[in-house]
């Protein structure tokens, strides 16, 4: 499945849980960096069996996605390859530009029945312009709590890198109206 963040299993404790037949939503409080975070963590129902998925809401309102296959299932890397254009499309759709995306192939403690090769996952997650990473949810939360704290970090960047723009084209163009307004007056005085 592809969850928007996911506590891992195993790992803290979740805070609340709402779950209905489509998916789940958490509500993690965290600190990174010294700094306190409200997650909201969308996790939809699991859709390896369709070859079409459906990403719902949150690809409007996230600030960055986890996206799962399993490493043995190829039809799960296929539909990782439709999400990640999925989110892609849709962000450029409603103006909402780019954000942090880390490709995950899980159950790599069965990579003797590998239906996917790791180079794979590597070239998908280079034209998608994302992080990779190969793990096994089954040997320890470890490596996904490093890969979740490694997103975070990405996202908060993304959101001060996104604000501080704003803040300068905002700054440039009230410096702009405020010439035009007063420069000509001054001229014609
Ligand atoms: N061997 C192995 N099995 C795993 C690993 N991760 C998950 N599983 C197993 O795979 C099955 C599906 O795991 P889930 O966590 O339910 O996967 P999911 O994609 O969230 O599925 P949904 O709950 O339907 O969305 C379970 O039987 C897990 O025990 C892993 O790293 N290695």
């Amino acid at each position: 499945s592809t969850p928007i963040s996911r506590v891992p299993k195993g790992g803290e404790g979740r805070a609340t849980h709402t779950h209905t037949h489509a998916h789940s939503l958490y509500h993690k409080r965290l600190s990174i960096d010294g700094r306190q975070l409200n997650l909201e963590v969308f996790d939809p129902c699991s859709q390896s069996s369709e070859t079409r998925c459906i990403l719902e809401e949150p690809v409007d309102w996230a600030d960055g996605f986890v996206v799962v296959y399993n490493i043995n299932d190829r039809t799960s890397f296929i539909n990782a390859k439709n999400i990640l254009l999925q989110i892609r499309e849709a962000r450029m759709d409603n103006c909402k530009g780019s954000v942090p995306v880390c490709l995950v192939g899980n159950k790599q403690d069965l990579c003797y029945a590998r239906g996917v090769r790791e180079e794979e996952g590597r070239c998908l997650a280079q034209e998608n312009r994302c992080s990779f990473q190969e793990v096994s949810a089954a040997e320890g939360y470890q490596d996904i709590a490093n890969l979740f704290t490694q997103l975070i970090r990405q996202v908060m960047e993304h959101l001060k890198y996104r604000a501080d723009r704003r803040r300068y084209s905002g700054s440039k163009s009230m410096a702009k109206l405020i010439n035009n307004v007063f420069g000509k007056r001054r001229k014609s005085v």
